[in-house]
């Protein structure tokens, strides 16, 4: 079952094209980024489907039916941090927000237990991190056991220590089979929790899919020695070899097809290149994401 069908849908405010024609689908269970520089329309796209905004043209699914209230009242939303009261604590805050979503208030315990807030449930907000304000934002979404969360930016103007904090939380949330669907420019972000991501661009979807097919991104050898010359013009040699380059005073070669780390090793001993640095990485997803809106 397809949580969230979209299919062409276009929005305009006046003369500016917020989003043009934009068709994807978020499967159960994925943690959906969606990802695009700043007023690339991610926003605008989840306003859409919280039903906060109507698009120009196109439609959409929900669980495979037409929107509804039945439909919405399964998704828990954070599209902008709450107004929570900075005197109240978080628990008071959470009684408050129950309260106007119509949800039971027995399920407030659970929510926090689950954003790691139970020991401090009763301290007022203000006293919390960035990282527990937003944890307590997600809690909030969580009321009445949605089983889809619709979160912008949740990352947003948190510390290190809060990102990973919220970053742990949507993991967890994930495993619980949440699916997720999160907009967001940070691509470190993408990458650490998303299964499935769609890249926007003024609007325009480039592409969707899983992460690791959508951003193809290879795997080369980075290498260095007490001659790096002569390295070079060996690696040149080596019959897969694709692509060469130096950064950062190591060589990083993209081979064209798999290479072996130790045999590449010994290979190199046998012609008296002795290395001090050999690494297997992976293209980073920046690097990919580059590639794929330059193109
Ligand atoms: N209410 C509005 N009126 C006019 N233009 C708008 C409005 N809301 C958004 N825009 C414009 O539409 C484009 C898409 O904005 P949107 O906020 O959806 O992008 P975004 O990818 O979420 O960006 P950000 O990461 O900065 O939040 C931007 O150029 C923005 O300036």
């Amino acid at each position: 079952m397809s949580i969230l069908t979209l299919r062409n849908i276009s929005k305009r405010y006046g003369s500016l094209q917020a989003l043009r024609e934009v068709s994807f689908e978020v499967p159960r269970g994925s943690v959906f980024g969606i990802l695009g520089p700043n007023g690339s329309g991610k926003t605008t796209l989840l306003g859409i489907v919280t039903d906060v905004l109507k698009a120009d043209t196109g439609d959409f699914t929900l669980f495979d039916q037409l929107p509804s209230a039945t439909q919405r009242r399964q998704i828990g939303t954070l599209l902008e941090t709450p107004n929570f009261y900075h005197y109240l604590s978080g628990y008071r805050n959470l009684q408050i927000t129950a309260a106007v979503k119509q949800r039971d208030e027995k399920d407030i315990a659970r929510v926090l237990e689950i954003a790691g807030l139970s020991a401090r449930q009763h301290a007022a907000f203000k006293t919390y991190s960035l990282g527990m304000k937003q944890r307590l934002a997600i809690a909030n979404t969580l009321l009445g056991d949605p089983d889809v969360l619709i979160l912008d930016e949740p990352s947003n103007g948190l510390d290190p220590a809060g990102i990973a904090e919220v970053r742990g939380l949507i993991k967890q949330l994930a495993q619980s089979g949440k699916t997720i669907i999160m907009a967001s420019h940070l691509l470190d972000e993408v990458e650490k929790v998303c299964t499935h991501v769609a890249v926007l661009q003024k609007g325009k979807l480039l592409t969707s899919g899983p992460v690791n097919t959508v951003m193809v991104r290879e795997d080369f050898v980075e290498l260095a020695c007490n001659d790096m010359s002569r390295l070079e013009v060996l690696l040149r040699q080596h019959p897969l070899l694709g692509n060469l380059a130096l950064t950062g005073g190591v060589l990083q070669a993209f081979f064209t097809g798999a290479v072996d780390p130790s045999e590449l090793n010994s290979w190199l001993a046998g012609q008296g290149i002795w290395l001090n640095h050999l690494q297997v990485r992976r293209k980073s997803l920046e690097a990919a994401f580059l590639e794929m809106t330059q193109n």
